[in-house]
Parts: structure tokens; C-alpha cells; sequence
């Protein structure tokens, strides 16, 4: 299939920053690719170096066969990640306006009710909420209809239901044959969204794919998470299955006893033995593992890899020093 965006090897360099380090990856004609990464990891600079907003020192991009520079406007939207449009235009205004700047823009009132801004389309900007202001944002990048749509953070600052709102237009642009590259952090958002993720950490690209495949590769197994104040007694009880103590991202910062690849058939027999033991919980949760599983394993062994090219450095040359398995690159530079 034809690659919409093909990028191989680049790199910037801002001073000391290395902010792109052979960074190659290709986008097929109507796929959603989701670029996600540590702050810093180089996914803006990516986008502008994609979108004709700043020149690599090396490597080469395309964009529908063209240098990025010399793409057809009318073919491309671009959301930066601080695009702020003029402050005292109504959001209906400020679509028209940028529709007006194209040859066959989409009906700016349609786009306004696509963004879920219908009724606050006589507000001026400036006294738009932030996530209806980002829905501006977000409506403008698409207005003129593009065939190549980068969304650099589109849903910052939206709440849950805007947040919908922006996630159901991005994928009927994608079923209409739009090719979107969106950058994010919310892991959400890019499984949902994204056919295939690509996860960039200082400057390349170090595992992309289908989410599925990801989450099988580097998502590890399913937990339950039992919370106790009788945990060593729990622990007892349960000893003949995996439980280790672990902090449960996005529910407490409090570690928790956790079973470790538990098929949720298996959880009655956990609660049994927990009853019969008289073990009271406070919390039971299940779940498989996701996206950000894999980010936080990627994120962890890039940290370790990092801590690791330190202390070489530190110590002299490399080239004798024995690295251990665990703190080998998973993938490094490929192209996605
Ligand atoms: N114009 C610039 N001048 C100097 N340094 C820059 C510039 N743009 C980016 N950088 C640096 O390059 C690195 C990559 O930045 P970039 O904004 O691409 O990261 P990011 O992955 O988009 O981060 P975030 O998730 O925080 O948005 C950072 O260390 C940043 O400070």
C-alpha cells in the first residue's frame, strides 16, 4: 500500500538536545497512526519536521509524494500543539475565517456542529472555555477538508464528553479516507483511535504496530488487585498463585496486592479463599493489560537503557563493558 507519510532517518538537533535521532516511520492512505511519548521524546519536533514547520539537519520526509514544504495547503491540516487563533473572533467567525483561506473548504457551520460547538458558535474566542477553545482548534485544522490531517495533542484540556465528540469526527474523517497522525498522551485515545501506535523515545522510534500486537508484546499478563490492611494474611491465603505488592496505576498511590495472570473465571476461587479465610477487602478490580502497560515497560527500559549509555560514558569506553539482557534495546530506530 502507498505510504501518505514516509519519513527515514531524521534528526534534529537544538543546541546540546538531540530532539530527533533517527526518527523513520511511513503512514499509509487512510490509516490513524498514533504517536505517543514521554514529554520531550521528540513527538512535536516530529510533527513539524513532517509538516514543513521546521527542516531537519538529516533524513528525508514526504507527505503525498512531495516534500513537506511543498505540499498543496489544500491537501494538509496541521493542529499545532499552541495554535491560538485571534482572540476576539467568535468561533463561528474564526471558521469562516479559515475556511475562506482554502479553494474548497467544508461548510464552516457544519464543522462547528461537528466540534460540538454549535451553541457558543457568537462567543469570542477569548471567553471560550479552554476545551472549547481547543474544539476551535481542532475544527479549523480540518476545515479545509484534508487529505492528511496531523492532530498534535487534539484533546488536551477537553472533558470526557468533547473529548467523544473530537474522537467520533476524527473517525469518520478516517472512514472517509482521511490519513491522521495525532500525537497524544492519552493512552485512551490512541487505542481507540490509532490502527497503529509508534512509540517514540529520545528522538526514534522504538516500537510501533498494531496496539493489539503491542500490548501482546510488551503489555505483560492480567491482574487483580486486592486491597487489604490484611495483606500478610492475604498473602498466606493465596500462596499458591503469583501476588506481588504493587503501586495500581490510576487508582491509588498506595501499592496493593496484585495476582498476576488470573483469568477472570479464576477470581471466584480468590474471593473463596479470601472469605473462608476471613480476610476483608476494601477494593477487587480486574484488568487486562493495555496500552499503558506497554508505555510504562517501554518508558522503563528506555529510562534503564538511558541510566546505562550514563554510565558508560562515565566509565570509559563501551566496548568491554557486558550489558546485561534485560537492559538491551527492545527495537531501536526501526521504521514504523
Ligand atoms: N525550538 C526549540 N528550541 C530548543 N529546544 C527545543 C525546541 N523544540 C524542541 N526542543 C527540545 O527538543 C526536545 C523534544 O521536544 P518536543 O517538543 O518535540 O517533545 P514532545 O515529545 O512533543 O514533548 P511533549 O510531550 O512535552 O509535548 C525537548 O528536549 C525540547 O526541549
Amino acid at each position: 500500500m502507498e505510504a501518505v507519510v514516509d519519513a527515514t532517518g531524521l534528526e534534529k538537533t537544538y543546541g546540546e538536545t538531540a530532539a530527533l535521532s533517527g526518527a523513520s516511520l511511513a503512514v499509509e492512505r487512510g490509516e490513524v497512526f498514533g504517536l505517543i511519548g514521554p514529554n520531550g521524546a521528540g513527538k512535536t519536533t516530529l510533527v513539524r519536521a513532517l509538516t514543513g514547520t521546521t527542516d531537519p539537519d538529516a533524513g528525508t520526509a514526504q507527505v503525498l509524494g512531495e516534500p513537506p514544504t511543498a505540499i498543496d495547503r489544500d491537501r494538509l491540516g496541521v493542529l499545532p500543539q499552541d495554535f491560538s487563533p485571534p482572540d476576539r473572533l467568535t468561533a463561528r467567525e474564526l471558521l469562516a475565517y479559515y475556511a475562506g483561506l482554502y479553494a474548497n473548504a467544508r461548510d464552516p457551520e457544519t464543522v462547528l456542529a461537528d466540534v460540538g460547538l454549535a451553541d457558543v458558535g457568537d462567543t469570542w474566542y477569548e471567553n471560550l472555555s479552554g476545551g472549547q477553545q481547543r474544539r476551535v482548534c481542532v475544527g479549523s485544522a480540518l476545515v479545509n477538508d484534508p487529505d492528511v490531517l496531523f492532530l498534535d495533542e487534539p484533546t488536551t484540556g477537553i472533558d470526557p464528553a468533547g473529548r467523544r465528540t473530537v474522537w467520533e469526527l476524527v473517525e469518520s474523517l478516517a472512514a472517509a479516507g482521511t490519513t491522521v497522525v495525532l500525537t497524544t498522551h492519552d493512552m485512551a485515545e490512541a487505542e481507540r483511535l490509532a490502527d497503529r501506535v509508534g512509540l517514540l523515545a529520545d528522538g526514534s522510534l522504538i516500537a510501533h504496530g498494531p496496539t493489539e500486537d503491542l500490548i501482546a508484546e510488551y503489555g505483560g499478563s492480567s491482574r487483580l488487585t486486592i486491597e487489604t490492611d490484611a495483606e500478610p494474611a492475604a498473602l498466606a491465603c493465596l500462596s499458591s498463585l503469583v501476588v506481588e505488592r504493587e503501586r495500581d496505576r490510576g487508582r491509588s498511590a498506595e501499592p496493593a496486592l496484585v495476582v498476576r495472570d488470573i483469568d477472570p473465571a479464576e477470581i471466584g476461587t480468590v474471593v473463596d479463599a479470601l472469605e473462608a479465610n476471613g480476610i476483608e477487602y476494601t477494593g477487587l478490580s480486574w484488568a487486562e493489560p493495555d496500552l499503558e502497560d506497554v508505555y510504562l515497560q517501554l518508558a522503563d527500559e528506555t529510562e534503564l537503557e538511558r541510566t546505562d549509555r550514563a554510565r558508560d560514558s562515565n566509565d570509559g569506553p563501551a566496548d568491554d563493558v557486558e550489558r546485561s539482557p534485560e537492559t538491551e534495546p527492545t527495537q531501536t530506530g526501526g521504521s514504523a
